[in-house]
């Protein structure tokens, strides 16, 4: 049974296809310390976390069967992606289900701050009838800046259009064209702390966005703007800002997140009469909710299931149509590593892995994961997986080298894997995918074969003599071991040669030492592949 761990208030209509799955058990544990939760996470092969449950590497450590870490919802700053990287963990999040709410709540803060609905809704209620001291302004013809034009901040941006309002837009990845097309006009983060009446942040807190806002930033800034943080704490330094706000640079804060969350009782904003604040309640929808767990919890299930999923955090994305291409090659390429590790007696120093015909003109990194997968599971068994095959050839220091060309050699598509050790010696194998008879091997070292690859088979190096094919296969008939197929590759006649035989079962250890001491015959050993 698989077990998944939800850690933190998701909705219960968003994983019902969790709870309904035959295999899968759902526990839910809410408001567990990290203590609590490395206990447990030991039982369980993924865990459902929104903003609260920090994933820390002892988690990760502890959650010696996890396999994902499901977020519902946008940003994974909660989760050290390092430490599920090394430890083969997927991290997946659900990136656009809460977008339209959150940028509800942008919308809702930035009309609450204009028109100081909280300050006056508090005294009203106390029974202090002001409407002297709540003079707001309005939204129509001031001008908005958006630091982070990416789904949310482009969905603001649309709706403060619908205000009347003037957008500066700023985000690396904006071109004119697109900020065009939006009716944004791209501008430079100086150019909206000179300029905005508004400004509003939505980006992720990474070490460049990180007090991207603070003091320079307030000393140059336009007298009374309004700033609104619904992204991430720290984004604005907190301190700068209620300085900036008390020497009158700025005339208010809506802020829906912060630095340390929840923020101590004596935080200086929760007793700021210029500042609003909400409990991180950008995504908090009915809406949201369920749409953040339906995606999380399908995605889940692909990863369980071993099953193609997208939203990974820890891997680069992979488009659609790229997708559609490689994908029916990850096999393919699992199996021929599998297959030339077990080629290979020495330490590997490098691996060379040529795609070519139809591999020949897409990004082929995420293929290259499983070639690498087959490659170190030899030695790491299954702590070798499609997302820490880089990281741990990297901090192995084995070079691993790409190269990409048309040429096929008559196949359509050909991944050649090749294994070179410290003396420069290598070991070779080329697999092909053939319409209607799937994998095939089609090269190892530089003998031409053609065989599927199967469970088990025996890899037999010999000299070309007359008589030696049926030696071995009455050696391995008295063995009570049955050949089903066998294929032989020679470059020259009396030459050195190859035998691939594939076998129903494994071959004991003493059979292939028989085998070794048969006169002509240089090496022999088994490869186990898992099909
Ligand atoms: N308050 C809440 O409950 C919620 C908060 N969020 C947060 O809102 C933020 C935005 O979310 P999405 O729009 O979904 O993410 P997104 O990934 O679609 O957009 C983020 C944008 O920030 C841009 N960016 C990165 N560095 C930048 C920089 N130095 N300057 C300007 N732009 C920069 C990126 O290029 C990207 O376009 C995230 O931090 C997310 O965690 C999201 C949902 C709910
Ligand atoms: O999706 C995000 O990035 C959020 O900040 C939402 O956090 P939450 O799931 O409400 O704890």
């Amino acid at each position: 049974m698989l077990k998944v761990l939800v850690s933190d208030p998701i909705s219960d209509l968003g994983i019902q296809q969790l709870m309904d799955a035959e295999d899968v058990v759902v526990d839910k544990k809410t408001g567990l310390s990290e203590d609590e939760l490395i206990q447990i996470i030991g039982d369980y092969d993924a865990l459902l976390v929104r903003s609260q449950t920090r994933v820390t590497p002892a988690i990760m450590k502890a959650g010696t069967r996890l396999k994902v870490v499901g977020r519902a919802g946008v940003g994974v700053d909660n989760i050290n992606l390092e430490a599920a990287t090394e430890r083969g963990i997927i991290v997946i999040n659900a990136p656009d289900g809460n977008t339209i709410t959150t940028c509800e709540h942008t919308f809702a803060m930035m009309m609450a701050l204009a028109r100081h609905i909280p300050q006056a809704y508090a005294k009203t209620i106390n029974g202090t009838w002001d409407r002297k001291t709540f003079l707001g302004v309005e939204l129509r013809n001031k001008t908005l800046g958006v630091l982070g034009m990416g789904r949310i901040g482009s969905e603001v941006a649309k709706r403060a259009k619908a205000f009347g309002m003037n957008i500066l837009g700023y985000d690396p990845f904006l071109t004119k064209e697109r900020a065009e097309k939006m009716g944004v006009t791209l501008a430079s983060v100086d150019d909206i702390i000179r300029n905005a009446d508004f400004m509003t942040v939505h980006t992720p807190l990474t070490p460049e966005t990180k007090h991207m806002i603070a003091r320079p930033q307030f000393e140059v800034m336009k007298k009374g703007m309004r700033i609104i943080n619904c992204a991430r704490g720290g984004i604005i330094d907190e301190m700068a800002l209620i300085e900036a706000i008390d020497e009158g640079i700025v005339a208010g804060a809506a802020f829906d997140v912060f630095e340390s969350e929840p923020p101590a009782a004596d935080h200086p904003f929760l007793s700021h009469a210029n500042i609003i604040v909400t409990p991180h309640l950008g995504a908090s929808t009915v809406e949201a909710q369920e749409n953040v767990a339906i995606d999380v919890s399908e995605q889940v299930l692909h990863i369980l299931r071993n099953e193609p999923f997208k939203n990974a955090v820890n891997m680069p994305p992979v488009a659609p149509s790229v997708m559609n291409i490689i994908q029916p090659y990850f096999k393919l390429g699992e199996t021929l590593g599998s297959f030339a590790a077990q080629m290979a007696n020495e330490a590997i120093q490098e691996i060379h892995i040529d795609y070519s015909g139809d591999l020949s003109e897409v990004d082929t990194q995420q293929l290259t994961r499983y070639v690498l997968k087959g490659i170190l599971e030899r030695h790491l068994g299954s702590e070798a997986n499609i997302v820490n095959s880089l990281h741990l050839a990297k901090i192995r220091e084995i070079n691993v080298v790409v190269s990409q060309a048309p040429r096929t050699k008559g196949f359509t598509n050909l991944i050649t894997v090749t294994l070179k050790n410290q003396h420069e010696q290598e070991r070779r194998i080329a697999g092909t995918l053939l319409a209607g008879y799937g994998e095939r091997i089609v090269r190892l070292d530089h003998f031409p074969v053609d065989f599927a690859p199967e469970d088990h088979q025996i890899f037999i190096s010999h000299n070309d003599k007359p008589g030696i094919i049926g030696r071995v296969g009455t050696l391995l008939g008295e063995n009570d071991v049955n050949i089903a197929s066998m294929q032989v590759g020679r470059k020259i006649i009396g030459g050195a040669a190859i035998m691939i035989l594939t076998v129903d079962k494994e071959v004991p250890k003493e059979v292939l030492q028989k085998l070794i001491e048969l006169p002509e015959l240089n090496t022999a050993q088994e490869i186990v592949l898992q099909k």
